[in-house]
């Protein structure tokens, strides 16, 4: 079998010089978040000037938490994304009305059924695990404990919360999601990436990858 590579996105980009610096170190998807008290957050033609910039094969992921449906349909009606990324309470028939394809998020608690959050979210392309914070939604740079989840539903997980060019590698050996999903780890200050934080976590996904195929 081929040596797996770990899908990467880079969230909460809100400068262009970002957005080119994350494509530049590889990642497969830059995440804009609409979500307003985020620090992250952009506006909807803030993220279109955004997206006309993004080169081929670069999904474009829009992050919403609890938005309402006029709310989307507006960000959709002007921003090209790819994918959707719901982060709050949605129900699976909000996120299933769009006709676009789209991912769920999932904060982790000791007590969550991920087979049969999975089970509900018929029609997910896959499910983002994020760490619980009582007063955040997400982007908390928290990590959770990835033996909470179960190793069948591997392929399925895109892991985030509190990812680093520090830990990514063992993220990836352990739980080996098909993606990641990395917003503060990577950042000089809340919403500004940095150019050689981004590489260098790169760099930590590859060495996942060679770990979690066997080869060191
Ligand atoms: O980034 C945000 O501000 C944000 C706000 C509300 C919900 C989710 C948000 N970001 C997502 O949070 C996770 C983990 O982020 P971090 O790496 O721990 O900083 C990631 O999926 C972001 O997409």
């Amino acid at each position: 079998m081929q040596q797996p590579r770990t899908r990467v996105k880079i969230c909460g980009i809100t400068r262009s010089e970002d957005l080119e610096a994350a494509v530049a170190v590889g990642a497969d998807a830059v995440g804009f978040v609409f979500y307003p008290p985020s620090p992250r957050a952009v506006g909807i033609e803030q993220a279109a000037a955004l997206c006309q910039a993004l080169k081929p094969f670069v999904s474009a992921v829009g992050l919403f938490v609890d938005a309402r449906p006029e709310e989307i349909e507006a960000v959709l009606a002007q921003v090209p994304l790819d994918l959707l990324q719901f982060h709050g309470d949605e129900p699976p028939e909000l996120c299933r009305r769009f006709g676009r394809r789209w991912i769920k998020a999932i904060r982790m608690r000791p007590d969550i059924d991920l087979e049969a959050e999975y089970a509900r979210f018929v029609g997910t392309a896959g499910l983002l695990l994020d760490a619980y914070d009582p007063n955040r939604p997400g982007g908390t740079g928290q990590r959770f404990d990835w033996g909470l989840i179960p190793p069948r539903l591997a392929s399925k997980i895109i892991l985030a919360g509190g990812l680093d060019a520090r830990n990514v590698a063992e993220a990836i050996a352990q739980v080996r999601p098909y993606g990641v999903d990395v917003s503060g780890g990577v950042e000089r200050a809340k919403g500004i990436k940095d150019p050689e934080r981004m590489a260098s976590f790169m760099r930590a996904v590859r060495d996942g990858d060679r770990r979690r195929a066997g080869i060191s």
